[in-house]
Formats: C-alpha cells, structure tokens, sequence
C-alpha cells in the first residue's frame, strides 16, 4: 500500500472478511471515557462500548493499575496447569456476587462463545440428556459449539446441535399468538415438553434475560419466573447467558435478579473484562466438575485478564455503576419515549438500565425500517456517535454504552440520534454510502 492509504484502506487489504461486521468505515487510533478517536483524530462518543465490552470505557486507570501490576511479576499464563491468584480471587468473587444455592464452582474462559459452548458439552455429558431448548433470535455465540445452540439469523445455515429445539423468545411489541403477557407462549413449551420434545431428555434451556442480539427484547413481567418453573419440573437445567446485559448494565449486578428467578448456570462476558477478553460460567459442582480437561484453552485464566476482571468488579462497586446504569438508562429511556410520538418510525423504545433498544417501523404495521435503520446507523458515525443495530429484520439500534457514561453525554447522544433518524428520513444518506457496509 502506498504510504498515504488510510487505516480502513489498509485494513481491507489485510483484515479478513470472516470476522467482520462492519457498519460503516470506523478506524481508530485511540480511546478515552466514552470517547473512541478514529485516524483523523476525531472524536467519537462511543453508544455501544465495542458491543457491550468496554463497561468501563476505554483507558479506565483502574484497569491500567490491576494489568499493569499483574505483569510486574506475571503468575503464568492459564489456570490449566498452574494455579494464579487473580484467577482464583476472581472465582470467589463471581461466587459472591451471582446468586445460586449448592456447591458451585467457576470455569474462566476468553469470550461468551467458549463459555457458552463450554456450557452446552458440560450439561450433556453431566445429565446424559442430549436435548437443549433455546430460543429464536438467541446469539450465544460465533463458534460452532456455540452458533449450534442459537437461533440468530446471522447464523442461518450453520449445522446446528441434533438436540437443538428452538421456541419463539416472548416478545411484548410482536407477541406469539397476540398474547403480550407470554402465557401463549408458555403453553406452546409446556406442550412440547410432552410430545416432540420430552422434557426428561433436555439437559438445558439457554436464557437471554434480555434478548440482546434478537432485538434488545425485554420479556413480559414474570415470564422467566414461570419458564424456570416449568423446567424444574422436568429438571431441565437454566443457564441464563449475561454476557452481554449482565454485570450491573442492567441496572441490578444481574440481570435475571429481574424477573424474580435464580438460573441453575450464569454465564458472563464482554464487559467482565472492561475490554479484555475473558468470560466465565458460574454453576453446580455437579456440572462444573463433570470431568476433567473437558473444555480448556492455553490462555484460559490467565492473570493478566483475571486482573482486568478484578478492577471491572471493584469499579462497579467503588463507583457505584450498578445505581449509575439504573438511573443513566431510565433518563434514555424516558427521553426517546418522550419524543416517540412526534417520530412514528420509533415503533418501540425497550431495555433496562444501559441496554436499551429502538426499534424502527415504517408504518402502524410495524413493517421493519430496515434499510433506514442502516443509514440511521451510518449517519450517526457521520455525526460523531457509535452505536450499531440488532434484531432479525435488523432494525433495532442497540445501544450499550460504557457504565461510566454521564448525564451530558447521554444528552449528546440522545441528539446525535434523532438528528441521524431525521437525516436518515430526508434522504440525505445515499445507497452507495452505505453499500460496502453489510452489517449483520
Ligand atoms: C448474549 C450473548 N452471548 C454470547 C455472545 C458471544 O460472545 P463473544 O462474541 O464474546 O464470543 C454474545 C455476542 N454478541 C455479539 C458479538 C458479535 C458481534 C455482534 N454483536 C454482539 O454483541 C452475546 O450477545
């Protein structure tokens, strides 16, 4: 490349296309805060905090200080074969904080897709139930263990588990059989489990408790309380994925804590690590002790990454994130429902605490604004917000920004927002703007 290509220029003539999802052309040189600072030093307030990854932002000192001391006199570099410290106080830390009963351990992974598919082997091998029972529009992840438990679009195609049976997830705004309050839906299941799919033989039933990638859907009160029911009766185990809307985002340190159920296995991601790549499943003894060297990576545990999950913890604490994200959330939420009825095409504002969702419609039908939502998306990149949508018909701008974001910046993005909806509308972003960018 010649020396005046830019970042993006270069990166779509080194970067493999596998691992892209790009929405517009993004390339950054630094971070601070909320902040991201692309390659012509402009500054961007950061929605989306890499996907829910940056919980603290970019740059926190708290995270600076615990890595940094980590690697002062680094212990290793996994919990395979050597126990570590951090690892082992992050352990005992996760068991404090996410409720459970019994003798449970935790096993530390890199990302929400090991954990995931770490989870999907163990509860096999540990009930001798092949089944598993998840939902439509569910993303646990992007490995083959993972994708072949989801049931997200943008895995289509993907050889999924043999014992897979996917139900639709409860949602309020499209609701299975009209019924907003999900009871349709509960019977649907209930039925299930005493025909095609035996409730003896399921092992498990993967929970979002927020529906993240599926279209930021926020379940109808005390729908999750009467699933866990039922699946007691079969003892079916509940494994509730909060990698993505867990770890005080929601408002509360859990986000199951509210629908009023304690899941069997707790699965954590993304912003465990504030930006470095660890995750963790909290479970029973029994499961989690199944065998040994069953599911292990050479990084798994390593210090340096337990450390960052460490200050992750103590920052939310010290700075009261949980409270912040409650609060910071509700002034959103309230704000964009405040408007909605003077722009029709916000067809639902939905989420708890800092996972919130927008969906865009084109009429009362609620056909989704699908290719609005894409230009909505790059305007606002044009206009100095990152922030990325979700949904099957891909018309849910999801935003996830970092714990720390304040009350000016929300007003910030707030603007950014309705100013992007209303450019989007008037056609002032081209289809050849945004052709490269496929998104999802
Ligand atoms: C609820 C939930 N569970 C597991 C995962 C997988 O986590 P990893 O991407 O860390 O493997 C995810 C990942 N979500 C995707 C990551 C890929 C880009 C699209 N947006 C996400 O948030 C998730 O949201």
């Amino acid at each position: 490349m010649t020396s005046d290509a830019t970042l993006y220029d270069r990166d779509r003539k080194s970067v493999s296309a596998l691992q892209k999802l790009r929405f517009f052309p993004l390339a950054l040189r630094g971070g601070d805060g909320r902040y991201v600072i692309d390659d012509s030093d402009r500054r961007l307030l950061d929605l989306s905090g890499a996907w829910g990854a940056a919980s603290l932002g970019y740059g926190h000192p708290a995270i600076r200080q615990s890595v940094d001391s980590a690697l002062q006199s680094q212990a290793g570099a996994s919990i395979l074969s050597s126990t570590n410290a951090p690892a082992v106080m992050l352990a005992e830390r996760l068991l404090q904080i996410v409720p459970g009963s019994g003798e449970r351990r935790v096993w530390l992974g890199h990302s929400g897709s090991d954990a995931n598919e770490t989870v999907a082997r163990a509860v096999v091998a540990a009930t001798g139930r092949n089944r598993i029972l998840a939902f439509t529009g569910a993303y646990h992840g992007g490995t083959q263990g993972s994708m072949a438990i989801s049931g997200h679009s943008a895995q289509e195609g993907v050889a999924k588990s043999g014992g897979l049976t996917l139900v639709p997830y409860p949602n309020p705004y499209r609701p299975y059989e009209g019924d907003p309050n999900g009871n349709a839906l509960l019977v649907h299941i209930e039925t299930l489990l005493e025909t095609s799919c035996p409730g003896e033989e399921v092992a498990a039933f993967f929970i979002e408790p927020i529906q993240a990638d599926g279209g930021l859907i926020v379940p109808p009160a005390g729908f999750l309380r009467k699933l866990a029911k039922l699946c007691a009766r079969y003892e079916i185990l509940t494994v509730c994925d909060e990698v993505k809307v867990g770890l005080a985002r929601p408002g509360k340190m859990n986000c199951f804590e509210w629908e009023d159920f304690t899941p069997d296995i707790v699965v954590l991601g993304k912003g465990l690590g504030g930006g470095l790549p660890i995750s963790a499943v909290i479970g029973p003894a029994e499961i989690m002790n199944v065998t040994v060297s069953f599911s292990m990576q050479t990084l798994h545990g390593n210090p340096v990454c337990a450390s960052a999950a460490l200050a992750v913890l103590d920052t939310i604490q010290r700075e009261n994130l949980i409270t912040q994200a409650a609060e910071t959330g509700d002034y959103l939420i309230k704000t964009f429902k405040s408007v909605q009825s003077g722009q029709p095409v916000i067809g639902d504002v939905r989420g708890r605490g800092l996972a919130i969702g927008i969906e865009l419609v084109l009429n009362d039908a609620k056909t989704p604004a699908t290719d609005l939502t894409r230009k909505v998306v790059y305007r606002a990149w044009e206009l100095g917000a990152v922030f990325y949508y979700v949904g099957m018909q891909s018309n849910v701008l999801e935003l996830t920004p970092p714990l720390t974001l304040t009350r000016e910046e929300a007003d910030k993005g707030t603007e950014i927002i309705l100013r992007s909806i209303e450019d989007a509308i008037a056609g002032n972003v081209s289809d050849e703007a945004v052709a490269e960018f496929t998104g999802w």
